[in-house]
């Protein structure tokens, strides 16, 4: 490591902090660290290990400084985000490229040099008469072939503190991988505060990522989806490297869901934000390895799947005892850290939350200031007690349902993926594809999502968004759906890929089904994947029969599912479903210049399918008129 770097360090850092530091041997990490010093010239360094010392020094600094409040439950507290700052800025969020790097209309991108200049700008001295917090973290189990090293420095212990319960350990990781740790770099500050702790100068939030150099910026935001470096922004770094070294980084939830004589069948499935992940990934009686991202790679020609993260960022909205009995346990568990973000803080210091199943309180503290019942915005609207993002965050290990292979080296064996969206009027509630191209193409990169409060901007808009990732594309979308398709090719054994739709409603705007009914679909999956029960063939895949859904109903939610019901859900809307293949055609057309033929192929074949199938039977086909049984 160069002298003049080290000097500069233990002048920064001081005696205790460098000697940290220094156990890191890793001249590329002092560089770095040094340089960004240099630039956002922050009055002290805290450099942030693995021990729980140090975690409580986070925990507690989060609080000292405002930007947690402790609640009545001992170990929870509450952070606010500013009213605009509290969800994912996709319009300030740019890949950095250099002139005549392809990106498409879909991602947003910026030129690198005037990128770089920009945030150097926006970041220069930024930290002034702060501490900036270094913490350490590895993107999926220590030791694993998975493993990626990461670093942040922020100056926002909220954000440090949400990555401490987030994510494993890393300190003890860069000290193992030394020089050859290949690790993701973040830059984060939250700029200038307001008197409430929440950033200030939102008009220059920044979220540049720069993939020639893996670094994430992020500056003069807190809301966490912009500012927890190893969340969403190294997934834009994953899907980088991943596509480069053939490997995936998907926006996937893994989960063991639970069939009979104990056998445990793993399953992926990707929504996009606020459409089902971590309700799906938390249902009771299965096993959570992970609710939000995913690294997949094919390891002896099997495809097999990690968490890289190690906690929960959870939306709160419509959490309730009944639907989501592990959830409400873990968010009422005394002694384990949970932070709370943009809920109602109630007088009596606990929290209330749009749909929680509890008396609404006469008083509180939102991201808003004071709220009462009844009370409206300056444009004469409702304020909600809490934010419709509103969320949860909290580790995985405090979860009485976490799968025992949850922090598994290898992994799991993937024997199923799952994509799904909010669609209120196209797909039938759970199908297979008929193979692993018509799967990838067909479900992944047709899915097809109403936009919600987890990105800033309107929500209730049908967006095409492929695998649900769209939001975190880093690479161009063709090659994105390519590296997707293709990594069937080596392998011994496949996922089977299912669609499965919670949204669905009927003609007069009614949800055709309840939140649990995704029980009984998982548990005919699980069946399915494992050769147990047949199916109907469709024009759009294989859908259950009714004779083995009615028992799983009874058995799993304690409920007569009724033929009209069955029929309703699963009878296949032609019309919706050929104005679907128009949509997402033209939409792929419309997002990029590499789209593989494979996309057409499969589109095209699955609209003769419907044709042939109007022609026969009309706009709408029950299930009981395809006779194809298999
Ligand atoms: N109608 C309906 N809403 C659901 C269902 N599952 C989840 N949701 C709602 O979708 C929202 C977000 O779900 P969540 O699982 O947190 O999404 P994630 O961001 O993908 O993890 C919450 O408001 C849930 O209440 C379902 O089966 N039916
Ligand atoms: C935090 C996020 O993840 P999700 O909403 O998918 O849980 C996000 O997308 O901002
Ligand atoms: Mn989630």
């Amino acid at each position: 490591m160069n002298d003049n770097v080290a000097k500069f360090l233990e002048e920064r850092l001081g005696g205790e902090q460098y000697a940290k530091l220094s156990r890191i041997s890793n001249g590329k990490l002092y560089d770095f660290i040094a340089h960004f010093i240099k630039l956002l010239d922050p009055a002290s360094v805290f450099v942030c290990d693995d021990s729980t010392g140090d975690l409580s020094y986070i925990s507690e600094k989060a609080i000292h400084d405002g930007e947690e409040q402790r609640l009545a439950m001992n170990g929870h507290t509450i952070h606010f985000d500013s009213p605009l700052d509290q969800g994912r800025d996709k319009e300030h969020t740019n890949i950095l490229v250099d002139p005549g790097e392809e990106m498409g209309p879909q991602i947003s991108t910026r030129d690198r040099t005037e990128g770089l200049k920009d945030i150097s700008e926006v970041m220069d001295g930024i930290m002034r008469g702060r501490q900036m917090l270094i913490v350490f973290a590895t993107l999926g189990p220590n030791g694993s072939e998975f493993a990626i090293p990461a670093v942040q420095l922020t100056d926002s212990p909220y954000v440090a503190h949400s990555e401490k319960l987030l994510y494993r350990p890393g300190y003890e990781e860069f000290i193992r991988q030394s020089e050859q740790a290949h690790f993701f770099k973040f830059v984060h500050s939250e700029g200038e505060l307001t008197e409430s702790k929440t950033t200030k100068n939102i008009d220059k939030r920044r979220i540049y990522i720069d993939l020639k150099d893996d670094i994430v910026y992020s500056a003069n935001t807190q809301y966490a989806g912009n500012t927890l470096g190893m969340k969403k922004m190294a997934m834009r770094l994953a899907i980088h490297r991943g596509s480069q070294e053939g490997w995936l980084c998907e926006h996937m939830l893994v989960m063991g869901i639970h069939g009979p004589h104990g056998r445990v069948t793993y399953f992926t499935g990707a929504f996009p934000s606020m459409c089902g992940k971590t309700s799906t990934a938390m249902l009771d009686g299965e096993s959570i390895v992970g609710d939000d991202i995913a690294y997949l790679r094919k390891i002896d020609g099997v495809v097999r799947a990690v968490n890289c993260e190690h906690g929960m960022f959870g939306i709160i909205l419509g959490v309730n005892s009944k639907d989501d009995p592990i959830q409400w346990k873990a968010l009422h568990a005394p002694g384990h850290q949970v932070i709370f973000s943009n809920v109602l803080k109630t007088d009596d210091g606990g929290v209330y939350w749009e749909g929680k199943d509890a008396a609404v309180p006469e008083h509180g503290v939102n991201f808003k200031g004071e709220w009462t019942p009844g009370k409206l915005d300056k444009d004469g609207k409702a304020v909600p007690a809490s934010h419709a993002n509103a969320r949860f965050t909290l580790s995985l290990s405090m979860l009485e349902n976490l799968d025992k292979n949850a922090d598994n080296p290898d992994g799991v064996e993937v024997s199923a993926y799952v994509y799904g969206g909010r669609d209120s009027d196209t797909w039938v509630p759970v199908q297979e594809s008929i193979d692993w191209a018509h799967g990838v193409v067909a479900f992944g990169a047709s899915i097809e999502s109403e936009t919600t409060a987890a990105t800033i901007g309107k929500a209730g808009v049908r967006q095409h968004n492929p695998m649900s990732n769209l939001d975190f594309l880093s690479i161009p979308l063709g090659k994105y759906l390519q590296i997707n398709v293709d990594f069937a090719k080596g392998a011994k054994r496949l996922p089977k890929i299912f669609g499965v739709n919670y949204f669905l409603k009927s003609r007069d705007g009614k949800f055709l089904n309840g939140k649990n009914d995704k029980k009984v679909w998982y548990k005919w999956m699980e069946l399915r994947c494992n050769g147990d029960v047949k199916a109907i063939k469709t024009a759009t895949g294989w859908i259950p029969e009714y004779k083995d859904l009615a028992p799983l109903f009874k058995d799993i939610i304690d409920r007569e599912y009724t033929y009209e019901e069955y029929e309703a859900e699963f009878s296949l809307r032609i019309p919706e479903n050929l104005s679907k293949i128009d949509r997402v055609i033209a939409s792929w057309k419309n997002s990029t210049h590499d789209t593989p033929e494979v996309l057409f192929t499969e589109l095209e074949a699955q609209r003769a399918r419907l044709l042939e199938a109007q022609k026969t039977f009309g706009d709408e086909v029950k299930p009981s008129q395809w006779g194809i049984v298999g």
